[in-house]
């Protein structure tokens, strides 16, 4: 096999920037036999489990990728819909309506591609797919708002290791987080507000972000510095009282101690506390997935009711909300504006355009 991925002798120079946007990976299906290896590729990241591989690799091998695919592959068949994981569906629109938008101001300067980091479309598909089309600068975004190293960290690794394998490579700039941008703020504070106008105001607004393990942040990690200015931004945006809501840490894994308070127990507390009616929105996740329609929706709710709660409602996430979208398109132009030569810089940009057809 050659050493190295070589470009074909009569393609033309490349001149295009490609955007990657990368999420985190689902199965292929909702069965036991499409989510273990998803979970074998996942969970022998060694950004995600800081376990020494002789240790870890025979309980994974053992135990969890015995038991857990089919309790997960439960879990997913309740969230799945006909077109498939919602994680992938979403990933995919915004990608398509990105494309959308850059495309309409570029002029086929920018390419768009979406990836994951485990499972399909894989990251090595996309960056061929974009070094195909001629892209010689590579914008990479991980959808990812709050930087961590099991979610950030791995991804851009990954492409980097893809990268490594090109003899012609394109040059490379990375989103490392975007926690405090005011655009994801806003478009997360008129998700809540409109959600709030259409279906009613809870007593209390959780806003749980997913865990992780306690030592990676004494170690140095900023997610949980991110998790809580995000929090602190959208209440502001709100104009909530501390009183009001509360910032907890969901889908704890394994024996460690992982980011407190943790999601569950903060929804049975209220329950037992007497609040009645709670809102639950998950500002860590620009796209609805199994953390956020079966773990919170579903039984986060169950968790809440039987606690002596009334109502759960849980606030979806961004997706394809056009604010959201807007705002994701304006983080890639602020990266392209310092990448683009002179004549490939477009007209000032305009307010909200409106949006393409997907
Ligand atoms: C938003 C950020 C995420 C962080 C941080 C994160 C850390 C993390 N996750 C696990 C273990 C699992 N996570 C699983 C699913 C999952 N996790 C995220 C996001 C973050 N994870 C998403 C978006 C998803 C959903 C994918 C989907 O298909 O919808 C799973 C798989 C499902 C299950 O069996 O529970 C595991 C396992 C660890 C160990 C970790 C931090 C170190
Ligand atoms: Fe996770
Ligand atoms: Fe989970």
């Amino acid at each position: 096999m050659a050493r190295f991925i070589d470009s074909p002798k009569n393609r033309a120079a490349g001149t295009r920037i490609g955007v990657l946007l990368v999420n985190l990976g689902t199965p292929d299906a909702p069965t036991a036999a499409a989510v273990k290896p998803y979970l074998r590729q996942f969970l022998s990241d060694r950004r995600v489990v800081e376990l020494p591989a002789l240790l870890w690799q025979p309980i994974l091998r053992g135990i969890i990728l015995l038991t857990r695919p089919a309790k997960s592959a439960r879990k997913y068949a309740a969230v799945w819909s006909k077109d498939g994981s919602p994680l992938r569906v979403w990933t995919e629109k915004q990608a398509k309506l990105v494309k959308g938008y850059l495309g309409e101001r570029h002029a086929g300067q920018v390419v768009v591609a979406y990836a994951m980091r485990y499972g399909q479309p894989s990251i090595a598909q996309a960056v061929a797919a974009l070094r195909e089309h001629g892209s010689d600068r590579l914008l990479l975004l991980p959808l990812y708002p709050q930087y961590s190293a099991s979610t950030t960290a791995t991804a851009c690794d990954a492409v980097f290791a893809e990268l490594a394998r090109y003899r012609d490579q394109p040059a490379l700039r990375t989103v490392r987080d975007f926690h405090d941008h005011p655009g994801y703020i806003e478009a997360l504070a008129q998700r809540i507000r409109q959600h709030w106008m259409v279906e009613g105001r809870g007593d209390h607004l959780v806003m749980s972000f997913h865990g992780i393990p306690r030592f990676a942040v004494d170690k140095g990690d900023p997610y949980q510095r991110q998790c809580q200015r995000t929090a602190q931004l959208l209440a502001q945006a709100l104009g909530l009282a501390d009183d009001r809501y509360t910032v907890a840490f969901q889908s704890r894994f394994g024996r460690a101690e992982w980011l407190k308070p943790y999601t569950a127990e903060t929804l049975a507390g209220l329950g037992r506390k007497g609040v009645r009616n709670v809102d639950v929105v998950c500002p860590g996740f620009v796209s609805d997935c199994l953390e956020t329609l079966e773990e919170i929706a579903l039984e986060g709710k169950q968790t809440f009711l039987q606690a002596g709660g009334s109502t759960l409602r849980y606030i979806p996430a961004l997706n394809d909300d056009n604010r959201w979208i807007h705002a994701l398109t304006a983080l890639i132009e602020r990266e392209l504006q310092g990448w683009l030569t002179a004549d490939e810089r477009p007209a000032a940009p305009s307010e909200m355009p409106a949006r393409p057809a997907s």
